[in-house]
């Protein structure tokens, strides 16, 4: 009989749940991935449903097991990575959520955000969260649903309901409703907590009007949390002892353990975080104070550029415009023409994230021609992903005062090549991509792995994912420039376009 133990990381990103059984040479010995609807149901809102998020995540759990053959005892650890601050709420009495899950993208809170922004509230929460006062946060998302949801204020006031981000709400679900916690990284996006206390934050839930009862207990991000019975009363039962969001966990599974060290994230968003250390470095230039993850009692900090769109992008190009059957087809209608034929695409859908945080900007293209053709937009998408990164990696190197010689990436979109050595050309700098590009479930798992004592510390996962392929710059400044400044101008041209009188 196999003895072996293993590792389950339960990854649930904004478009898909995927379990993934690592070994102890952090190898993947197994994965099932889940799509789940997205719902728009006005212009710039975005929903889940968080039974489908939970049966997706469960559901792709219990598939990996049978697929691999890998019964529950031979699973050392659950681990739990999550698309952050989006925002459940739920009736702890019936386990029903009371309103769809507001997702991270949801602008609805847009209005709002500029109210408390008249109101001063800017610098008490960059100062008190690390963060910049926008829609993307949890906190007014949750103000959003305790104004809205009738009877909602009543209930959280008497106690009968619980607020989660994803990861809060998945070990709820798994530990049958017994476990009320999130973790100090989730608890860093909600725009109530503070970063330096490592406490929820009283004058900000005050001006939100949350009760206190309501939120979950904050712990570190690799302990024992609870246990889930797998297979029903009597099963087999498995600790979860790890939880980060993705992009921090992203971060500790890219092995980013010291200071100085960043990776950027290509999934539905681009997320670039930077290590900063024990430290948490005050951006001047548009980026968020965040924490990267909390071990042995110590708390390490990031620097965090979020993208609001960046494989979505071309989700777009095949989901709305039609004019690909799969993303990675974007390879090759990219590769087609030696340029954009001096077309650009600015993603700005759902408004502008780091460093413009410009909820009013939307989606544009401009400078098209008679000429330009399908292949010149499609590559204009795929060019906008490596720009907006540049954004942030620009942003990034002002604030920390260094300059990044290498860029480690993963994501889903890191799959495209064209799109990887684009990004080597427009930042000037090599870009790395590991040999596991699924970094996010790896920080999960090694997080797990750790406080269960399958990985004995960190030195000794040092350097366990090694390069796949490393794209070097093409070296022509003056094209780089030139072409970085189109951009710019294309930005400009996307800037405040959303009528705010028509604004909810
Ligand atoms: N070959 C590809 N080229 C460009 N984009 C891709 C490619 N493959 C996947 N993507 C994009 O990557 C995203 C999926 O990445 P993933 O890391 O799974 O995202 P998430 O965790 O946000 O759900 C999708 O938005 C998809 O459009
Ligand atoms: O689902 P992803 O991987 O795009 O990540 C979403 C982020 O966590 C949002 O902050």
């Amino acid at each position: 009989m196999d003895t072996a133990r293993y590792i389950v990381a339960l990854d649930q990103g904004t478009t898909s749940s995927r379990a993934i059984i690592f070994n102890q040479d952090s190898e993947i010995v197994g994965s099932v991935q889940r799509e789940f609807s997205q719902f728009f149901p006005k212009s710039g809102w975005v929903e889940h449903n968080p039974m489908e998020i939970w049966a997706s995540q469960s559901a792709s759990l219990t598939e990996v097991l049978a697929k691999t053959g890998i019964r529950s005892d031979q699973i050392a650890a659950i681990g739990i990575t999550n698309q952050r601050e989006t925002t459940i709420v739920w009736d702890k009495n019936t386990g029903q959520p009371i309103y769809n899950a507001i997702v991270w993208q949801c602008r609805r809170t847009t209005k709002l955000c500029e109210e408390l922004k008249e109101q001063g509230w800017e610098e008490y929460i960059q100062d008190t969260t690390g963060l910049i006062l926008d829609a993307y946060f949890s906190g007014s998302k949750l103000k959003w649903i305790l104004d809205n949801v009738e009877g909602a204020r009543e209930k959280a006031e008497a106690g009968d309901l619980l607020f989660g981000t994803v990861d809060s709400w998945l070990v709820w679900k798994l530990t049958n409703g017994r476990v009320h916690v999130t973790d100090y990284t989730n608890a860093s996006r909600t725009m109530m907590f503070n970063i330096h206390t490592l406490q929820w934050d009283d004058k900000l839930l005050d001006m939100l009007g949350v009760p206190k009862q309501m939120l979950p207990e904050v712990k570190a991000c690799s302990e024992i949390y609870g246990q889930t019975n797998i297979g029903g009363k009597g099963g087999t039962r498995i600790p979860i002892a790890g939880i980060a969001g993705d992009q921090q966990a992203a971060l500790f599974g890219q092995q980013c353990y010291r200071k100085g060290m960043a990776k950027n994230t290509y999934g539905t968003g681009c997320f670039l975080l930077m290590n900063t250390g024990e430290v948490p470095v005050k951006s001047t230039h548009g980026l968020l104070t965040t924490i990267a993850f909390s071990l042995d009692g110590k708390v390490n900090y990031a620097l965090e550029g979020s993208v609001f769109m960046g494989g979505a992008t071309i989700q777009w190009l095949r989901d709305e415009m039609g004019l690909i059957r799969d993303a990675s087809d974007t390879q090759y209608f990219a590769s087609k023409v030696d340029d954009t034929n001096g077309v650009y695409l600015v993603p700005a859908f759902v408004g502008l994230g780091a460093p413009y945080w410009d909820p009013y900007a939307r989606g544009t293209i401009v400078g098209l021609t008679r000429g330009a053709n399908r292949n010149h937009i499609i590559r204009a998408a795929l060019e906008s992903i490596a720009y907006q990164s540049r954004d942030l990696l620009e942003a990034m190197q002002a604030d920390a005062g260094i300059s990044l010689k290498q860029l480690r990436v993963d994501g889903g979109a890191v799959a495209n090549d064209f799109l990887l050595q684009f990004q080597a050309d427009a930042l000037g700098t090599e870009v790395v991509r590991p040999s596991l590009i699924e970094s996010t479930a790896l920080g999960a798992a090694y997080l797990a792995g750790l406080a269960v004592g399958y990985w004995d510390s960190v030195e000794s996962l040092a350097e366990s994912n090694t390069p796949d392929r490393c794209f070097s710059p093409d070296g022509d400044e003056a094209k780089r420039e030139r072409l970085y400044k189109g951009w710019k101008r294309a930005v400009d041209c996307s800037r405040g376009w959303y009528d705010k009188d028509l604004d909810d």
